[in-house]
């Protein structure tokens, strides 16, 4: 019986960013397991990919999005598992709608628990897709 490919599918990720840091998440799903991620999830049907980002980030860290601005867009088939998966995934930069809000774990099954990392001192391993960004120089950081 033919194998069927898995089809792609749409991520929405944030750089919610504080000062010099960004909010990392150490991953416990099966995509990237046990790396250092940033929060989002599948875009679902009929969301804008703000509300989507939204969303995700209220699910998974209990934080309220404020601002965000588009920033790049990635194409990527991960092979890293026997589940082989293909993701077109979608980078917000995002304020959050009050900057003294802490995140929280609301899904500890999914990751290990949130929390800001200087961007010259990353937690490693970082999630493959942002790992390739860090290392071709990709800066998410507001121009001054
Ligand atoms: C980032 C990319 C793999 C898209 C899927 O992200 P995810 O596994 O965190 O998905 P959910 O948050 O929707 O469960
Ligand atoms: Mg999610
Ligand atoms: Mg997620
Ligand atoms: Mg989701």
């Amino acid at each position: 019986m033919e194998e069927t490919q898995p089809v792609p599918r749409v991520g929405v990720v944030l750089f919610v960013l504080k000062g010099k840091s960004v909010l990392l998440g150490r991953r416990r799903a099966s995509i990237g397991e046990s790396t250092f991620a940033l929060p989002g999830g599948h875009l679902e049907f009929g969301e804008s990919f703000e509300e989507c980002g939204a969303r995700e980030l209220m699910e998974e860290t209990g934080l309220e999005m404020g601002k965000a601005d588009f920033l790049t867009v990635t194409n990527k088939v991960f092979l890293d598992k026997s589940k082989h998966c293909h993701y077109v995934i979608v980078f917000l930069r995002a304020v959050l709608a009050d900057p003294n809000q802490v995140p929280q774990n609301p899904e500890p099954d999914k990751c290990d628990g949130w929390d800001w990392y200087d961007w010259d001192n990353l937690p490693q391993p970082l999630f493959s897709t942002l790992d390739e960004m860090v290392r071709s120089g990709f800066n998410p950081f507001p121009a001054t």
